[in-house]
């Protein structure tokens, strides 16, 4: 069919000049999954001081290279408090993991290599070398280090390290806002009772869920039935609250009551696209308010979700400054395949490890209704357009899910 725009073509069109959003500043505790604006350097030495690894003594090398040794305990250094003196001859101080080592000394003697004897002596059973078990001060990273590069993930390591290096604060880049609209005179809330004719909508929650794991803030608008006045007031409502994305849900097909595509150009949107070389989700339309994107999300529920991994994910990820690549997998065929037609199928399938190779089985029903097989799918099964049959046992491609 003439008019459909390959996958691939609709994706680097979405993409071409998405960049990342602008940056804040948000307190550390907010910090976890976000992404970089600047790169941070090191606002102090790590450790600061040289520091015990070890609980034992502070000693100095040579009074011990003959063990055992009897040495005087002059005092203790614990983590938080050291000990002021200084470690003479025949001297050791009590230490603790991560208390300063005093000075005069220059190693640690695990206690398990030491004895406690009477009248504030400890035997020393072994002989240890001069600098064991000492973390030099800046071991760690030294004030002014370049610790984390812009762009970089929030992962836990990287924040645990930004607030050892003293960042109550980070400049991240802002989450985009990604409001969804969902479409539909059948549709009511979960947990509402429906009325003859309707059903309960579902198609927001997954995309909601999967726009954020992608890093975006949700904006929810709610159901709108199939009506030009509703549907525009909650378009312009979704461009007053700063939407970076605004996604419908349903409407976007060729019905006469498909009215999402009409009433978002008729506020002025510029439509990029509408209608991809693809299964499901054919009808997937892409238009812009400037910046804004918009992402028309067909109503069928497989559809919906399917756009969402595929078209949605990335989007909402480079515009959060994330480095995002879908999870495409070589594989083998579980089941012999039909030959395809002119549209690449995304087909829910089981992905399992065989005898070291994945063999994915396309279930056998692939109705874009049916929100159960795709729950139950870990991968989607792509055939290309135009695909010949193929026999089980032949490589293919698949796009896990999870
Ligand atoms: N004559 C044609 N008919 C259709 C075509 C076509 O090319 N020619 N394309 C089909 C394809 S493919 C798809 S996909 C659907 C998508 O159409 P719409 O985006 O207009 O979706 P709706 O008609 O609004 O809804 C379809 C289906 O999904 C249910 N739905 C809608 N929103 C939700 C929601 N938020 N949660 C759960 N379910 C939802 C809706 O009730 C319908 O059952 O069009 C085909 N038709
Ligand atoms: O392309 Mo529509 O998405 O299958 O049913």
């Amino acid at each position: 069919m003439a008019g459909l725009m390959p996958v691939d073509e609709a994706l680097a069109r979405l993409l071409a000049d998405v960049r990342p959003l602008p940056s804040e500043d948000v307190s550390i505790d907010q910090a976890a999954g976000r992404v970089l604006a600047q790169g941070i350097v090191a606002r102090r030495t790590q450790p600061p001081f040289d520091a015990s690894a070890m609980d034992g003594y502070a000693v100095r090398a040579d009074d011990v290279a003959n063990p055992p040794k009897a040495l005087q305990v002059i005092g203790e250094s614990i983590a938080g408090k050291r000990f002021e003196g200084e470690v003479g001859p025949g001297q050791a101080v009590r230490i603790f993991t991560g208390a300063p080592l005093p000075r005069g000394s220059n190693a640690v003697l695990l206690q398990e290599d030491a004895r406690v004897a009477a009248d504030g002596l400890v035997e020393a059973l072994e002989a240890v070398a001069p600098g064991r078990h000492i973390r030099r001060s800046g071991l760690d990273f030294e004030a002014g280090d370049a610790l984390l590069p812009a762009g970089r993930f929030l992962d836990p390591a990287a924040l645990s390290l930004a607030a050892a290096a003293n960042h109550p604060h980070l400049p991240v880049v802002c989450k985009p806002l990604v409001a969804i609209l969902a479409t539909g005179s059948e549709l009511v809330a979960p947990g509402d009772t429906p009325g003859q004719d309707q059903i309960v909508a579902s198609n927001g929650y997954g995309v909601a869920a999967l726009a954020a794991a992608a890093g975006a803030e949700i904006l929810d608008l709610g159901i709108e039935p199939d009506d030009r006045a509703l549907l525009a007031a909650s378009v312009r409502r979704a461009l007053e609250a700063g939407a970076d994305v605004i996604v419908t849900l349903g409407g976007a097909s060729v019905g006469d009551h498909d009215l999402v595509r009409e009433v978002l150009t008729g506020e002025g949107m510029a439509l990029d696209f509408w209608k991809i070389a693809m299964r499901p989700g054919k009808p997937l339309m892409f238009g812009r308010f400037g910046d804004v994107r918009v992402l028309g999300l067909p109503g069928n529920p497989v559809s919906s979700l399917v756009c969402a991994h595929l078209f949605l994910k990335p989007l909402v990820a480079k515009l959060a400054g994330r480095a995002f690549t879908p999870d495409i997998r070589e594989a083998f065929l579980g089941e012999p395949m039909k030959a395809n037609d002119h549209r690449r199928d995304y087909v829910r399938a089981l992905a399992e490890q065989v005898g070291g190779r994945l063999i994915v089985t396309p279930f056998g029903t692939q109705d874009s209704s049916m929100l159960k097989t795709l729950a139950a799918a870990n991968a989607l099964l792509i055939r290309e357009p135009h695909a010949p049959a193929a026999q089980a046992g032949e490589p293919c491609r698949a796009l896990m899910l999870r």
